[in-house]
């Protein structure tokens, strides 16, 4: 696939005396990376158990790796959540917003869930995660892949930002957005992103861009931060955006970046604003990884908004089966913040308030379902908890035909007690089962078998 003249001249504009090397860099084949969920295991852990021929580190992102290994989707450990696969320049833009544990944190254009998931291992299960996504499939997609890493205080919502501000005013101390963009330091991983390139992308890309900072804005509190990102190069969706945000919002400032690792200072030059220069650009002719935009904006002043908690919709005695379900199989008690949606249980972080208005697609751990005269866990439930946890377990090693068969939705014969078991591999969780004498009844989900 052809890239455009045009923009080969605005990259040049861009890069000035870089732009030979920056062409050639296109030529190389791009790095991959894949990030440690350390809310599941160590790094240590990890580097003692992990499956790929290499593991380099990515300077910027202390759980993330270069790896050669083709296919990491493919192993038995990514569907247990022990890693993400991202780009590795991708991984820099969460550092950046410096997330502590009790943070509240909205990543407001999530989907797939590259930048939420990460999030999730800085706040280590404390704190409130709300990662929103405008598409509906992508939504999916990103819920699926927040069940996968086993995150327990986060809600997924599909709206677009103008509905998520009618409940979140003033409401959150970070926000993600990581903007959609015309994906020009994407090219080399996506065909289509090359495809949709024109100048008018770019500029359309730009418009929607200042509506979702305006958005992200309302939604946080005085004090609080947003780091904005973009996969491009462009100046109409980087500085110009930040530009056109800052002159607007007299009350956010640009925070300094540091330029380690090869990233390079905001392009200020070209604007009436020496402070763009404490946003960073990454480039792949200067560091390994692709092109990237990250700027740090803090909100000094604003006015305090007050919220109703949500409460729980559930009533003790319409939790019998539920209660049964956890003194038969778990060693653990999860009896705080239950919602009820239709037949689904959910147990909902703390800090959370009422989420009237908004399609939410998880309102925390996905426990299970009420079914006739039973409570049945869900999957989440399994990914999120460890061995120990549960009362029966059946272990498969990575490399057994066996765990394949269980991906499958193949049943499995194991010496353990009748009941629902956690199923692991290598000791990690990875699903439910049911053995009935020997037979271990496959619960892994349809949606997800390979
Ligand atoms: C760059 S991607 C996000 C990648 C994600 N943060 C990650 O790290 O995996 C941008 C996302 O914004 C979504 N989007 C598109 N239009 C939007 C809009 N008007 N408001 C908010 N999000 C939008 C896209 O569907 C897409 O999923």
């Amino acid at each position: 696939m052809k890239l455009s003249d045009d923009f080969f001249e605005r990259m040049k504009i861009i890069l000035k005396d870089e732009y030979n090397s920056f062409v050639e860099s296109l030529k190389l084949d791009r790095a991959k990376g894949i990030r440690v969920n350390t809310l599941k295991l160590s790094l240590e852990e990890f580097k003692e158990i992990s499956p790929f021929s290499s593991l380099e580190p990515i300077p910027w992102e202390e759980r993330g790796f270069y790896i050669k290994d083709d296919k990491p989707g493919k192993h038995p450990y990514h569907q247990a959540g022990l890693y993400y696969i991202q780009e590795p320049s991708a991984m820099a833009v969460v550092p950046a917003l410096n997330i502590m544990p009790e943070d509240k944190v909205l990543d407001l254009c999530a989907a797939p869930g590259g930048k939420s998931t990460q999030a999730a291992c800085y706040l280590n299960s404390k704190g409130l995660l709300v990662c929103n996504e405008i598409e509906p499939k992508r939504a999916k997609i990103l819920s699926e892949n927040i069940e996968r890493m086993g995150i327990k205080n986060a809600v997924v919502t599909n709206n677009s930002p103008r509905e998520l501000e009618k409940v979140f005013k003033g409401y959150f101390d970070k926000i993600i957005v990581d903007a959609p963009c015309s994906g020009e330091g994407m090219f080399k991983k996506e065909e289509a992103a090359i495809q949709d390139w024109s100048v008018e992308n770019v500029e359309g890309c730009a418009v929607r861009q200042r509506e979702i900072l305006e958005s992200a804005a309302n939604m946080l509190k005085a004090g609080g931060y947003i780091v904005y990102s973009t996969c491009t190069f462009s100046f109409e969706e980087n500085e110009e955006t930040i530009d056109y945000f800052l002159k607007k919002h007299k009350e956010f400032e640009l925070i300094n970046i540091e330029k380690n690792f090869g990233f390079k200072s905001g392009l200020y030059e070209y604007f009436d604003n020496e402070n763009l220069a404490r946003a960073v650009r990454l480039f792949p002719h200067r560091l390994k990884g692709e092109g990237h935009f990250i700027a740090l904006l803090r909100k000094n002043s604003g006015e305090d908004f007050s919220y109703t908690p949500l409460k729980s919709n559930v009533k003790k005695n319409e939790l019998k089966d539920y209660y049964i379900f956890l003194t038969e199989n778990l060693n653990i008690e999860i009896e705080e913040n239950f919602y009820l949606t239709g037949e689904n249980l959910y147990s909902f972080p703390k800090n959370l308030c009422t989420l009237k208005g908004l399609k939410v697609l998880r309102t925390g751990i996905h426990l299970g379902s009420f079914k006739k005269n039973r409570f049945e866990p869900n999957h989440a439930l399994a990914l999120s908890i460890i061995d120990r946890d549960a009362k029966r377990s059946v272990n498969l090693s990575s490399d057994s035909e066996e765990i394949m068969s269980y991906l499958k939705g193949d049943v499995i014969k194991a010496k353990v007690d009748d009941g629902w078991c956690l199923m692991l591999v290598d000791g990690y969780s990875i699903g439910w089962g049911k053995a009935v004498k020997g037979v271990v009844k496959n619960h892994y989900p349809k949606g997800l078998r390979l």
